[in-house]
């Protein structure tokens, strides 16, 4: 069978944030009108299709038609595009779980040698660039750049109100410190928020302060997905909530989430997140499943 008829794709996640990937250098196996958001609604149905938070195309910035308007003077030094899709099929300007994995993706299929990736290389997202690397033991960073506070907000999620701050990773986020025991609420609700502020929808962020400034607990539901076990920019947002609810601009926090453990480091102009990727299978979508 050619990767026309049967095209590759694997599974992975970052602390069970899990996603299907793509692999499309070239941009020639899934262009635009192919993989539109009815089929990235099948591939992540965990049901009928292979299950997913979300979608990544791993493909060249060179093959993605609007990677010149997000990444600008960078175009050329970002080889790969992380092509996010959330598994409603809408878009998102950056995935900091999947950034990981993608890296891992890029060295796993070949695409990337293990030096350059150690030595970290920039990635272009609809958000723009960020640089990405491997750690000594395994894991992987991002830096995400510097999360950038825009209001207060407030979300109903779970019967009941949160406070929280409004802040970009390059995506949306509403990070809301509260001393209700996150893991006792129901989040299979869809949160209401401030469309004002968030005029193309939230990701919604539930935080306990385990040890101030330092160490967090998080729930999340995200937008295009629902609640997910885990949500990189989103850890980003509760870790710089975490610091500056202390007085802080800079420290580095422990964010436990349902699938795990990251680490989330910032300071006033970077938020750098650590945490694993794993890849769980690869193989080939079956031509039959996607004609169907
Ligand atoms: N899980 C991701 C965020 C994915 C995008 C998000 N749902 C959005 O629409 O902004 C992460 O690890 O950051």
């Amino acid at each position: 069978m050619t990767s026309q008829t049967a095209p590759r794709v694997l599974v992975g996640h970052g602390t069970e944030n899990d996603f299907v990937v793509l692999p499309d250098p070239d941009g020639r196996v899934w262009p635009e009108d192919r993989l539109d958001a009815a089929l990235v609604r099948r591939l992540c149905d965990r049901r009928a299709g292979m299950g997913g938070d979300g979608v990544l195309r791993v493909v060249g910035s060179a093959h993605v038609p609007d990677a010149a308007g997000v990444l600008g003077d960078e175009l050329s030094a970002c080889e790969w595009f992380m092509d996010h899709r959330n598994a409603d099929g809408s878009t998102a300007e950056m995935c900091g779980n999947g950034i990981r994995l993608f890296l891992h993706v890029l060295v796993s299929e070949g695409l990337l040698d293990r030096a350059t990736c150690e030595a970290g290389v920039l990635v272009g997202t609809r958000g723009g660039p960020r640089r990405v690397g491997a750690t000594a033991d395994g894991d992987y960073w991002v830096d995400m750049g510097p999360a950038r506070e825009f209001g207060a907000g407030e979300a109903e999620v779970a019967g009941r109100t949160f406070a929280g701050r409004a802040v970009s990773m390059g995506n949306p986020h509403l990070a809301c410190l509260t001393d209700v025991d996150v893991d006792g609420l129901d989040l299979t609700g869809t949160p209401r928020f401030d469309s004002g502020l968030f005029p193309d929808g939230v990701n919604v962020e539930l935080v306990n302060v385990l040890e101030p400034g330092a160490h967090v607990r998080l729930r999340v539901v995200e937008r295009g997905v629902g609640e997910t076990r885990s949500c990189g920019t989103g850890a980003c947002a509760a870790g710089y909530a975490a610091l500056v609810a202390e007085g802080r601009a800079e420290g580095t926090v422990v964010v436990d989430v349902p699938g795990g453990r990251l680490s989330v480091q910032v300071t006033p102009t970077t938020t750098v997140l650590t945490g694993p990727a794993v890849l769980v299978s690869a193989g080939e979508l079956c031509p039959e499943w996607l004609a169907g």
